[in-house]
């Protein structure tokens, strides 16, 4: 049985996208990057955490797979997490604007016996956005839980002026990285069209 160990809504519903049946599993783990941490270090060990937390949640039930995503902005090696208020979330925003970034996820995958990981690293380029257009967007509350402040597949998409990468990736979990994931561990996938939030 497949588990998600996740919050995310984003996550369960681009899960849900590739057609395998999943539980969900909330797991809280301390998101801090320790000093000198790479950003690739940092997010792939997020990734890895949130699934042995889940996989340690489910312990004693045969079989069991757990999946764990993380996501992290990055602009120059300075790692942009979740906003911690409003105040936050717009000084991302303008250190954002008229710049390209990297939007880095990475997605493991562990059973009682073995782990694998994927990194998703795409890179977003901002329009150059005005302190009004920054204000009205922080004020709508789209920036709060989300890493950079901002959701590509909300009101954001109209700041981005290229995406080199992949989009699920930057919306929380890789389609297609984690579908690789899911085959290397002999789960079947297929595809379940619906929008996501
Ligand atoms: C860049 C970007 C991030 N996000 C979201 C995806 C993730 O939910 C969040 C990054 O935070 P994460 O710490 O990766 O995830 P989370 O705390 O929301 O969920 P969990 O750890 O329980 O799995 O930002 C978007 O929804 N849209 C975007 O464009």
């Amino acid at each position: 049985m497949l588990h998600l160990a996740s919050k995310s809504p984003r996550r369960r519903a681009l899960l849900a996208r590739l057609g395998v049946a999943f539980g969900t599993i909330d797991v809280d783990i301390r998101e801090a990057r320790a000093p000198g941490e790479p950003a690739e270090d940092y997010v792939r060990r997020m990734a890895r955490e949130k699934a042995g937390a889940g996989l340690l949640a489910v312990a004693g039930v045969p079989g069991a797979l757990v999946l764990g995503a993380d996501t992290e902005v990055v602009l120059d090696d300075e790692v942009f997490g979740k906003p911690a208020d409003a105040a936050d979330a717009a000084g991302m925003l303008r250190r954002l604007s008229g710049r390209t970034h990297e939007v880095l996820t990475a997605v493991s995958l562990v059973s009682a016996g073995r782990e694998a990981q994927r990194l998703s690293r795409s890179r977003v380029t901002f329009a150059a956005l005005d302190d009004g257009q920054v204000a009205a967007y922080v004020a709508g509350g789209e920036p709060m839980g989300r890493a950079g402040g901002y959701a590509i597949q909300g009101g954001a998409e109209r700041f981005v002026t290229r995406l080199d990468g992949s989009f699920s990736g930057v919306m929380g979990l890789p389609l297609h990285d984690t579908m690789l994931l899911l085959h290397e561990f002999g789960l079947r996938t297929g595809f379940r069209p619906g929008g996501t939030d």
